[in-house]
């Protein structure tokens, strides 16, 4: 018999092979449904497979036991090695293949092309003109080059329209001067800016002739190409340690009226002409694009983070034995506790729900940069709206479930060498980057009270299908009837709190206080109104997805999956359901959910063996493939430097002495 389980090897832990052999589905299947195709989830194995045959990959060292330097070092020296072997290991023309190269032997602490590839190349194809493009996409292409987004400065990341850098238009020279005229106007947290890129997008506001036209993306030299040294007129140099990416450069940057020709301003969509003339872009927030970009795809990413922690959570749950069940003879695997299920296994239904949905969220990113490319504009605001939710979501979800995989792995969790933390450090700075969290929350919040404004101005029919649901009456619930029952739930409990928080701002405005004010003193309303739109939206993409999965094993585990989702979300927004179900229907959920958790009990293990994260990808001793923990968390132990001698020059330096004076 094939296995389904396609990772049983011999000399893996007898605990995990009984878990692989109750899978009820083949993980090769799954992994095509998760990751698009059966063809790039092949290609996923085939590239892990020949990454593990050049041994210059490999880390030289477990990360957690590396210095500052020795990360920064690490990473740019894999990143050499990746690239002398790039035509063995991907075909370079896809991104794709490039993300899953660099993510399993970069790993996840940072390298100096992270932004280049995420930031750079994305704003110069979405905001260089075709003729700039041929001046420096090639070249960022082919790497001659490395570059970084420059936006958020020490004094402002959210208030854009607040930025300090000028970009001054010189029309006797046809340049832009660039000036940083405070200390907060200094760039702060560009990644790869600090020490590694040469280049970078610069945001800075456009001056002509005293006249401030806001932000816009200038093409900047920093360092001189053959020296590396920075140019005359720029400061900068690297932010220092931070919770994660510390093998990442993030910088700060100044200017000192450092000049740049009139045609380094992206000018794709908005152009200075060489008198000075200002041609307007055919949208007020064009210059925003690579952020929309980089929201789009932040739903798969963040999935795919706490995919990490839940492998190596439910692994180790797998093989990690503490107390007894009814047999008391063995203790039991602790995944068999109904508490470490209900900690895990809704997580597990997240991370699905975060990639599908993040299908469909960058289907609808790549159709808008299309309509972009050809004039039209009319999607953005819905966009916007959308991702602005979503990332702020889904960060604070995944941050929430990869907390709850560090303490399901009880004391070894809480050691660097199951590395959730340091997966944690890099999920959470979702929550910050690219739009902090409530503040992008409160984004979408305008355009929800304005979907209510039009229902309120009888113009219903005009609401896009994502909002549309705001304008209907509850039906009656029958929760027996599946996912789509669920999902009215949500409905009523978005709508309820959307039309409550509106309510609420309008009232306040029209009490007399100022619009700011009542936005201020509705905000947390909104906010909430905004996360359940968005859990809205998440649920319904995965019931979606799960509709046209054709597998039928696969569809199987993953209705069972769905039902845990839906479960355990509606059970999470209770509070805003109140009005709609009994107590008696709230218990049939519990219930339902329970019985959910021991339907995708035999699949656990298979679940997450489907994302197919290598053992070099992971870098977990707990989650390990082969489930062997123990002995190779000894082995692990002594490879820290501080047992390379038994006695330590600290203590022969300061305990000793100390010691043998208190003798006396
Ligand atoms: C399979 C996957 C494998 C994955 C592997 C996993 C490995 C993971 C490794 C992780 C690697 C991660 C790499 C790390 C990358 C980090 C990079 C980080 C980069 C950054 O952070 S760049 C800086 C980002 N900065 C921000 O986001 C700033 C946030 N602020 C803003 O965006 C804006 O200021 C604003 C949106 C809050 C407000 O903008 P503004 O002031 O201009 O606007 P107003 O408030 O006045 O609003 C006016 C109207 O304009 C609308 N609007 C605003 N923005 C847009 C837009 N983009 N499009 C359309 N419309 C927009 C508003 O809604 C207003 O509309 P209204 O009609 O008037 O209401
Ligand atoms: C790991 C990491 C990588 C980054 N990479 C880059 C990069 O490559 N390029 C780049 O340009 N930037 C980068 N950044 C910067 C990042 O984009 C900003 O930090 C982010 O946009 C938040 O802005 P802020 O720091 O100004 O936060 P602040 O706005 O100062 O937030 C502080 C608090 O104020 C609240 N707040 C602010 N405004 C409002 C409001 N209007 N209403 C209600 N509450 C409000 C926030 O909710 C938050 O609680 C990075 C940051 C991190 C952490």
């Amino acid at each position: 018999m094939t296995a389904l389980n396609k990772s049983i090897e011999p000399g893996d832990s007898p605990d995990l092979t009984e878990e692989r052999a109750s899978g009820t589905f083949d993980t090769n299947a799954m992994a095509a449904v998760i990751y698009g195709s059966d063809k790039f989830a092949q290609r996923r194995r085939e590239i892990s497979e020949a990454i593990s045959k050049i041994p210059e990959l490999a880390d030289s060292a477990p990360l957690p036991f590396l210095d500052r330097f020795g990360k920064v070092t690490e990473g740019s020296r894999k990143l050499s090695v990746i690239l002398e072997n790039i035509d063995k290991l991907i075909d370079p023309s896809s991104y794709e293949e490039g993300l899953h190269l660099y993510t399993e032997v970069m790993g996840m602490e940072g390298h100096p092309l992270a932004l280049h590839e995420v930031m750079f190349i994305p704003a110069l194809i979405a905001q260089a003109s075709d003729e700039q493009q041929v001046k420096w996409l090639g070249r960022a292409r082919r790497r001659e080059i490395i570059g970084c987004y420059a936006q958020t400065e020490m004094g402002h990341g959210s208030n854009l329209r607040a930025l300090e850098t000028t970009a001054t238009y010189s029309p006797e020279t046809q340049e832009f001067i660039l000036h940083s005229p405070t200390i907060t106007s200094l760039k702060w947290w560009p990644g790869a800016l600090g020490k590694s890129a040469n280049w970078a997008v610069v945001v800075a506001n456009l001056i002509i002739r005293d006249k401030n036209y806001g932000p816009h993306p200038f093409m900047v030299q920093l360092r001189d190409e053959d020296s590396h040294e920075p140019l005359p007129g720029i400061t900068v140099g690297d932010i220092g340690p931070k919770m994660a990416f510390n093998g990442g450069d993030n910088g700060f940057l100044g200017f000192r009226n450092y000049r740049i020709p009139r045609e380094y301003l992206l000018n794709r969509h908005a152009k200075v002409e060489a008198d000075g003339r200002y041609v307007k872009p055919p949208h007020a927030k064009i210059n925003h694009s690579a952020m929309i970009r980089v929201r789009s795809h932040m739903a798969t990413g963040q999935g795919a983070l706490l995919a990490h922690a839940l492998v190596i959570a439910v692994r180790y749950s797998a093989v990690r034995r503490q107390g007894y069940l009814e047999d008391k003879s063995r203790e039991v695997k602790v995944l068999d506790y109904q508490t470490q299920q209900h900690r895990l296994f809704p997580s597990i239904a997240r991370a699905y729900a975060f990639i599908f949905c993040g299908f469909e969220t960058i289907r609808l990113y790549d159709q808008l940069l299309i309509d972009v490319q050809n004039g039209n504009t009319s999607g953005m605001a819905d966009l916007h709206a959308l991702t602005s939710g979503l990332k702020s979501v889904v960060t604070y979800q995944t941050g929430e479930g990869i907390e709850q995989a560090r303490m399901a792995c009880g004391g070894h969790g809480y050691s660097m060498a199951s590395y959730i933390s340091e997966i944690y450090g890099v999920a959470i700075g979702g929550c910050t980057y690219e739009g902090e969290n409530m503040v992008m929350l409160l984004q979408l919040g305008r355009y929800l009270v304005k979907s209510i404004e039009m229902i309120q101005n009888g113009k219903s029919r005009e609401l896009g299908p994502m909002v549309a649901y705001l304008a209907e009456n509850e039906s009656e619930i029958d929760l027996n009837l599946g996912p789509n029952e669920y999902l009215k739930v949500f409905e009523y409990a978005a709508r309820n709190q959307t039309w409550r928080a509106t309510e609420k701002f309008q009232k306040l405005r029209n009490s007399g206080m100022s619009n700011e004010k009542a936005w201020n003193q509705a905000s947390v309303e909104l906010t909430r109104a905004s996360r359940l739109h968005t859990r809205l939206y998440i649920m319904s993409t995965f019931i979606n997805h799960v509709g046209s999965i054709v597998d039928q094993k696969v569809k199987g585990v993953l209705i069972d999956l769905l039902n845990v989702h839906v479960t355990y979300e509606v059970m999470d927004i209770g509070i805003y359901v109140q009005g709609l179900l009994s107590s008696n229907q709230m218990d049939l959920i519990r219930n339902q959910l329970y019985v959910s958790l021991e339907t995708i009990r035999p699949n656990a293990v298979s679940l997450v063996d489907s994302f197919q994260i290598s053992d070099m990808q992971l870098r977990s001793v707990l989650g390990r493939r082969d489930g062997n923990v123990y002995e190779n968390l000894f082995k692990w132990a002594k490879s820290s430097p501080l047992n390379k001698t038994d006695v330590l020059p600290s203590v022969t330096q300061y305990l000793k002495p100390m010691m043998e004076k208190s003798k006396l």
